[in-house]
Parts: C-alpha cells; sequence; structure tokens
C-alpha cells in the first residue's frame, strides 16, 4: 500500500493534483478511515439516527475518503467533477446502492428503486405527465390550495409549519397528480409516511430485512413497517380503481379523462399490458413512489424556506417587494412565475443549505474510474448534497443564507455539481420542473399575507432519513401582513 500524489485530468486538462492516493493492487483509494466502521462505534462522529456527522467528519480527507463497512468499500465523493463522472459520464457503470434499493420494500419496483431496462421503461411511460406543459396546468390548482391554507391560518396562534406544508405539499400533490379528492383516506398517507419514516433507520440497517418481512417474522419493528405498508398499499389500490372506473365510464380514449399523471399510467398499463407497459403491481408501485417522491420533498423544502425567512429579515423584506411589484395584492398565475425571480432564489438558496435530499449514491457494477481513483466493481459511492453545498470552495460564508449566491452570473461561476438538489444524468429528479413551480408559487401566496415569525424558545435539529426534515418541526406564528 503506497501514498503518491496523482496526475490527474480535470474537465479534459491535465492538473496536478495533491489528493493522497491509496493503492491496494491494481487499485486507487482515497485516504480515510483504517478500521472498518462500527470499530467506531463511541465515537462522536458515529451515530446511526445522524448519518451526515460521519460525512462531515470524513470532510476532512478532502476530495474524497474511503471506508469498510464489514467487506464493502465505501467512498465519499466530495468532488463536483467526481459527482459528475457518476452521474452523467460514466453512468452506465452504476446502479443504485443497497439502502436506496431497500426502499424497494416499500416503493417495490417504482421509478426511485429500478435499474437499467425497468427503469427505462418506466421512465418513458411517466415522463409526458411532467412535461412543461402539462405541468403547467397545474399551476392554478396550486394557488388555489395555498390561497385556501392562507385562509385557514389564525393570526397569532402558534403552529407547526413544517406540519402545515406537508399537509399542503399532500393536496396539491393528490390533486394535481393523481386528480383525486383530498379525504381523510389520503392525510392518512402522510401519518403512515410519517411512521415509516421514524423506523426508516433501523429498516436500513437490518440485515435481510426484505426476507424477514417476506416470512412476517414478528420483530416489533417490521410489524409497524408492515401495517403501515398496507395501509398505504390499499389507499392507493383505492385511488387506482376509482380512476379506472372514471376513465371507463368518461371513455378510455377521451382526452379529458388523461390529463393526470394517474390516468396516464392507467392508460400506460392497460394499452402496453402486451407489449411490455406496466403490470398492475408496478402501476401500484409508481403511483406509490411517485406520490411519497412528490409531496414529502417539496413540503421539506418549504418548512426549511419559512424558518430561514423568519431568521433573515432584510431578505424577507426583499422577497414582500417583490411580491408587491409584481402581484400587487393579487394571487400569482402561471404567468408571474417566470417574474418571480427573487422568489425562485430565495428557494433555491433554502435547498442549499436544507436539500431535502440530502445524500445520494450508487454502486460500481464494473471496475470504474473516477477522477484520479479506480474502484473495483461492488464498491459503494456517495455524495452527499448537505456537505457540497456547504463547501467553502464553492460558496463563500457557507453557512449564511445568501440569496445573490443564485443570480445568474453566480451560477455561471460554479461547476454544474456544486448544487444538485435535484441529482443528476438520467436520473435527475422526474418532478423537478413541478417543484421550482410549487415552490415558487407556494411562497408568493403564502408569504404575500402572511409573516411567520419563527418561536425563538425551540430546539431545530436536523433529521436526516430519505428526506432532512425538521426534527421536531417548526413552530411559528404568523401575523397578517398589511395590504
Ligand atoms: C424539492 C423537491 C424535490 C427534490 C429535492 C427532489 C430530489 C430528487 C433527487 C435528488 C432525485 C435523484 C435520486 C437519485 O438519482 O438517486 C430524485 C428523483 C426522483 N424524483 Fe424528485 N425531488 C423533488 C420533487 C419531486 C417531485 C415533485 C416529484 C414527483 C411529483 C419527484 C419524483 C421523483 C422521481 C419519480 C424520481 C426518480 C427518477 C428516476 O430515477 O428516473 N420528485 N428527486
Amino acid at each position: 500500500m503506497a501514498v503518491t500524489a496523482q496526475n490527474v485530468r480535470v474537465n479534459g486538462e491535465a492538473a496536478v493534483a495533491s489528493d493522497p492516493i491509496i493503492h491496494k493492487g491494481k487499485y486507487r483509494f482515497p485516504p480515510g478511515l483504517r478500521l472498518n466502521l462500527p470499530l467506531y462505534t463511541g465515537r462522536s462522529f458515529f451515530d446511526r439516527t445522524n448519518p451526515i456527522l460521519l460525512f462531515e467528519y470524513l470532510q476532512r480527507y478532502g476530495r474524497a475518503a474511503h471506508y469498510r463497512l464489514l467487506w464493502h468499500h465505501i467512498v465519499l465523493l466530495n468532488d463536483p467533477s467526481d459527482i459528475r463522472e457518476v452521474l452523467v459520464d460514466k453512468a452506465q457503470c452504476f446502479i443504485k446502492e443497497r439502502t436506496q434499493k431497500r426502499m424497494k420494500i416499500l416503493l417495490g419496483d417504482g421509478l426511485i428503486t429500478a435499474d437499467g431496462e425497468v427503469h427505462k421503461r418506466h421512465r418513458r411511460i411517466a415522463a409526458p405527465a411532467f412535461h412543461r406543459q402539462r405541468i403547467q396546468a397545474y399551476a392554478s390548482t396550486i394557488v388555489e390550495y395555498a390561497a385556501a391554507m392562507a385562509d385557514e391560518w389564525k393570526p397569532g396562534k402558534q403552529m407547526d409549519v413544517a406540519a402545515e406544508m406537508m399537509r399542503l405539499a399532500l393536496r396539491i400533490t393528490a390533486r394535481t397528480l393523481f386528480d383525486t379528492e383530498v379525504t381523510e383516506e389520503i392525510h392518512a398517507i402522510n401519518d403512515e409516511a410519517n411512521a415509516v419514516m421514524d423506523i426508516y433507520n433501523d429498516l436500513i440497517a437490518m440485515p435481510r430485512a426484505e426476507d424477514l418481512l417476506r416470512w412476517r417474522v414478528p420483530i416489533p419493528v417490521l410489524k409497524r413497517f408492515q401495517r403501515s405498508k398496507d395501509r398505504l398499499d390499499s389507499v392507493v389500490d383505492r385511488m387506482i380503481a376509482r380512476k379506472r372506473e372514471e376513465m371507463v365510464r368518461v371513455g378510455r380514449e377521451a382526452e379529458s379523462a388523461r390529463t393526470d399523471l394517474l390516468s396516464m399510467l392507467i392508460a400506460a398499463r392497460d394499452e402496453e399490458a402486451r407489449s411490455g407497459g406496466l403490470s398492475d403491481l408496478e402501476l401500484r408501485d409508481e403511483v406509490m413512489t411517485i406520490f411519497l417522491a412528490g409531496y414529502e420533498t417539496v413540503a421539506n423544502a418549504l418548512a426549511w424556506t419559512w424558518l430561514l425567512l423568519g431568521q433573515n429579515p432584510e431578505v424577507e423584506a426583499e422577497l414582500i417587494a417583490e411580491l408587491r411589484r409584481v402581484l400587487g395584492g393579487r394571487l400569482p398565475t402561471l404567468d408571474d412565475v417566470a417574474k418571480l425571480t427573487y422568489t425562485e432564489m430565495v428557494f433555491a438558496e433554502a435547498m442549499r443549505l436544507y436539500p431535502p435530499a440530502w445524500a445520494m449514491g450508487r454502486q460500481a457494477i464494473c471496475d470504474v474510474e473516477i477522477g484520479p481513483y479506480h474502484f473495483p466493481k461492488g464498491t459503494f459511492l456517495f455524495f452527499s448534497q448537505y456537505i457540497v453545498h456547504r463547501d467553502q470552495r464553492f460558496y463563500d460564508e457557507p453557512l449564511e443564507f445568501r440569496t445573490e449566491r443564485f443570480t445568474p452570473e453566480a451560477k455561471a461561476q460554479r461547476p454544474r455539481f456544486a448544487y444538485f438538489p435535484f441529482g443528476g444524468g438520467g436520473r435527475q429528479c422526474i418532478g423537478e420542473s413541478f417543484a421550482w413551480m410549487e415552490g415558487v408559487l407556494v411562497l408568493a401566496t403564502l408569504a404575500q399575507r402572511w409573516q411567520l415569525d419563527v418561536v425563538k424558545e425551540q430546539k431545530i435539529a436536523l433529521q436526516p432519513k430519505i428526506t432532512l426534515r425538521p426534527k421536531h418541526g417548526i413552530r411559528v406564528i404568523p401575523h397578517m401582513r398589511q395590504k
């Protein structure tokens, strides 16, 4: 084993990197933890409930860091050019890593968990529902629901804005993408998703959880998970059945019956069944995947945005000035989205500091060179939006909330993967345009009417599970704005 500096290629140009390399046979690894990860139990960076601590610790190794978990090689990549190689340039050498695959126990074979041909087929079927024009048709519903929430809030009455944003995003997703009435049953989705999120890290860590679930082994955490999963499945099954009936009633070919994602997925299932479309089970998996991926992420992004606005009155003042200038007191419309540039910058900067998808990972399916390294097949590569978005190399005073980081000029100065809240490459978030539009319209609708003061006596803590949630919620006191 030898440590050397390497000549590496960065964007096609030869450059001398001082990054140390550990040679192991024909492979080249970054430095990192010398012992197997479980042997660090008891150290401050080893906390099963907060994997961000480990990633923060590993940042000290620079461009990348290596550790072993049992016999697995695991590498954290911190450099945008290396992340780009994994997600874009050499994407064919990778599949989703184990913890994301394990989400199959909840999501089955939907877009997030599937790989290879299955993923391509699902993406082709779902893509039309996310085309820009299609997404734009949802703008008025988003504003209608946000305005209804603005009517419900009471001046001076403390509330948890994180829970409120979950409620709102759930309603918006149900109505726009799944054309579903927002009933108690739909709200049950949120309760069950919360229950699953609570036990998620335990499930990920449990060896052979899939088999134990299949064999219905009576372990409390598995029983709790199965209860939630059964309930979620039955809500989704009923949603599909109702939509199917409606499509038959209206006429399968009628355009009006096919404007939402759910109708499109059902039609794809029915029309393509013989030519390799979606099976009934795949249809349910896809609905569940997009439903959960679609509301939870946006809700968290908005919750963190309210916290940051409450803590940064000068940013809030500039936001309100833009809303007054562009909207003059009326509700926003689709046409306003492009004009609400500062609102978008606020949302972007909030997702820099608190990216809802806070880390991603892949597993190499062949030996692969990434930057100056050479990894064997089977290596797990992780990269964290939370870590890279707070890196001083790309952001001065990274912990400060500074919207000017998102002017077009400032954005052009940074490498593409210094900011990647929606991932990148062929598996980039399919709902990205939807999320930006929803974020901007919800902020514009609610911030016009309400100022949310963050309650001082509360602990704001991170809960990094599948998404980055505020552990204890975010308590605020709403005050109505002067017209
Ligand atoms: C702020 C909001 C959102 C964030 C931060 C976010 C983030 C992400 C990220 C990072 C990925 C890539 C994961 C990977 O490659 O391993 C992803 C994929 C995905 N997202 Fe989102 N997302 C958001 C909103 C949405 C919405 C609104 C929907 C749907 C309505 C959605 C549906 C999906 C789906 C289906 C995938 C899998 C795509 C594929 O692999 O082809 N997301 N998202």
